[in-house]
């Protein structure tokens, strides 16, 4: 097996080819030049011609100077079969390669730089690097075989080179984006980052918006059983958790309002001076509806009402609204009622009902917190709670710099987020921007990292892009989005055109860490989500499971003629929980027929069905 550097060379790029050797595109060669010594490269594409399609037929890397040098290395390009690779360099070299230099597969070792970052302990698995199988070989036995892919409809380990992201690294690049479109592989991907996370104990906090994030099941084809009941806990917003009215600052409760529908201006002035120290929802709530309700009235109305005789309470409701409409004559109506409602909005959802101690208390143990809700409730609570856990690991972490007696502790955590651009999106306003953009921008200094992961990376704000460190990305087929991708990651060209077709679960993992764009498949998770049945398996096995009630229901009245069902319906349904009509109730029993479970026999009373085994 002979490989050579053919062509014109740069200190950046060279072609390599090989009579017997079809290049793999991202493998590592070594470049054995005379003069600079070994150099390391990467295969970024790879062709392959015989002489059935000569090599001066239309392609980009065959141009006359590959053409000449293979000439000179001995190939006969009219007849030989030839493979040829473009070889971006991964550490340049100070001038060009030397043509003709050999070039071979690195053992493990020469490379381990490369392709190993941190000690292996501190490293969350994500899966293999692609088209490393020979170098694997040469690896030590305990990086062998470390997890699972599957692949062609089949479970094997890997072969592979493994990939691990280093936690420890996550200070100095700190934050994740997890990019690509529907079906790529984002959700499995960002399933095998938190049970990693789990796995090493470090704290992290899940925005669920597709309610999928359930870690208690492991995979049933899986060999490596393994559940993390113990290691996440799931909280219903409204449910579970919620936020504390008492304990709301001013902008936290602007921005809850805000949350469920803009403010106007006169609404949030109207908030200031309406929300008072120490309101509980009752009391704050209670202050609003009186005065929209005195508002509506008019002080004339009022003043009347009061010179009537009225009940005691009445008297007292009456006075309060002549209080508060003195105090506060200035609000407009419609803000009062603006307000009242997004209140109300927020209190049917059973936020004001918990608190995130829960939350906090997982937190503090290490364990993941997958918080669920729909989208809006998300999006208000979730501006709460970051701000609320950030504000004290910042507390925490600013006193202990000062050297002041430091308050509660509060560990390092990192956030994660599918749906990212609802969160920070770009060019318009969303309640949880501010407190992502901040963790961006400072969580670094904290220990607070983010994953955000989205199927539009375009639509994510700049400021938070920007700050992503660490891009992991899959199948992508948007032109906007690889553009982005492009200009935010050193993604080469050659692997941008890819995108398009990248297999579910292979991604471009793009870190400072690794100073070039690693190829990864990401390994099979441990855990599936709830939702991994398919709807043609849920609507078989449930049109099995009401046949079979069907058929138990029915049995006490067969054999049975089309002219009793009517007779016999009401206590079918109870019996089945269904809801036949005698029509319906017969073309359920022709099917019952069809599949051979009951027989129908004409007679001259009409049709009888009877239990399929007696005839
Ligand atoms: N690492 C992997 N190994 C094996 N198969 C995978 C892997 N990742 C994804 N797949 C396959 O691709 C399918 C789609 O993956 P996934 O659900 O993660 O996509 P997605 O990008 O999250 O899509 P969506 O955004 O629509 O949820 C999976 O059901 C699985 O069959």
């Amino acid at each position: 097996m002979q490989m050579q550097v053919v062509g014109l060379t740069t200190p950046q790029e060279v072609y390599v080819a090989s009579k017997d050797r079809k290049f793999r595109i991202n493998e590592l060669l070594v470049l054995e030049d005379l003069y600079q010594g070994n150099l390391i490269g990467e295969v970024v594409e790879s062709n392959s011609y015989n002489r059935f399609i000569p090599l001066s037929i239309g392609s980009s890397i065959h141009d006359a100077d590959v053409l000449e040098s293979l000439k000179h290395l001995g190939y006969s390009i009219s007849e030989d079969e030839i493979n040829i690779a473009k070889v971006k360099l991964i550490t340049e070299a100070s001038f060009p390669v030397v043509t003709g230099s050999s070039v071979r597969l690195p053992a493990f070792d020469e490379v381990r730089g490369h392709l190993l970052k941190g000690v292996r302990e501190d490293g969350l698995l994500l899966g293999e690097i692609k088209n490393t199988e020979e170098t694997a070989a040469t690896m030590e036995d305990d990086l062998k075989g470390l997890c699972e892919m599957f692949s062609g409809g089949k479970l094997y380990k890997t072969k592979n080179v493994p990939f691990f992201l280093d936690l420890r690294s996550f200070q100095q690049y700190p934050h994740i984006g997890v990019f690509g479109g529907s079906g790529s592989g984002k959700s499995f991907g960002l399933r095998v980052i938190m049970e990693e996370i789990m796995k090493h104990g470090f704290p992290a906090l899940m925005l669920d918006p597709h309610y999928e994030m359930e870690f208690s099941e492991s995979q049933e084809s899986s060999e490596e059983k393994r559940d993390f009941k113990d290691n996440f806990r799931k909280f219903q917003i409204g449910e579970h958790i919620g936020v504390e009215f008492l304990n709301l600052s001013r902008g936290d409760l602007l921005a809850l309002l805000s949350a469920v529908s803009p403010l106007t201006e006169a609404m949030s002035s109207a908030i200031e001076s309406l929300h008072l120290r120490g309101d509980t929802y009752l009391s704050f709530s209670n202050r609003l509806e009186l005065l929209s309700e005195a508002l509506e009235m008019g002080r004339l109305r009022i003043e009347q009402a009061l010179k009537q005789d009225m009940e005691p309470m009445e008297r007292e409701k009456h006075v309060k609204m002549r209080q508060l409409l003195e105090e506060y004559q200035n609000i407009p109506l419609p803000s009062v009622q603006g307000i009242a409602w997004r209140l109300r909005r927020l209190h049917n959802s059973g936020l004001f009902s918990h608190d995130i101690k829960p939350v906090k208390e997982a937190m503090m143990q290490g364990k993941l917190a997958v918080i669920q809700g729909p989208i809006w409730l998300l999006q208000v609570f979730s501006t709460y709670l970051l701000s609320n856990i950030y504000r004290k690991r910042r507390d925490y972490k600013d006193g202990e710099l000062k050297g002041e007696a430091s308050g509660d502790y509060f560990p390092p955590f990192i956030i994660a987020t599918d749906e990212a651009h609802n969160f920070a999106p770009k060019g318009r306003d969303a309640a949880t921007k501010g407190i992502i953009t901040e963790i961006a921008q400072e969580g670094r200094k904290y220990g607070v990292f983010l994953i955000l992961a989205t199927q539009r990376p375009t639509l994510l704000d700049e400021t938070v892009t920007a700050q992503l460190n660490t891009k992991i990305i899959f199948r992508t087929v948007r032109a906007s989005d690889i553009g982005t991708i492009s200009e935010e990651t050193d993604i080469k060209a050659e692997e941008a055109r890819r995108l398009p077709y990248l297999p579910s679960g292979d991604a471009f993992v793009s870190s400072p860490l690794f100073g070039r764009t690693v190829a990864i498949r990401v390994r099979f998770p441990h855990t599936r989500s709830p939702h991994t049945q398919n709807p043609l398996d849920e609507i078989q096995l449930h049109r099995e499971n009401s046949e079979d009630k069907l058929l138990e229901a029915i049995k006490p009245h067969l054999p049975i003629y089309a002219a009793s069902f009517a007779r016999a319906v009401e206590e079918i349904n109870r019996q089945a929980g269904a809801n036949y009509e005698v029509r319906t109730l017969k073309a359920a029993l022709d099917t019952l027929v069809e599949n051979g479970k009951l027989t129908r026999k004409a007679s001259p009373l009409g049709d009888i069905y009877q239990m399929a085994d007696i005839y």
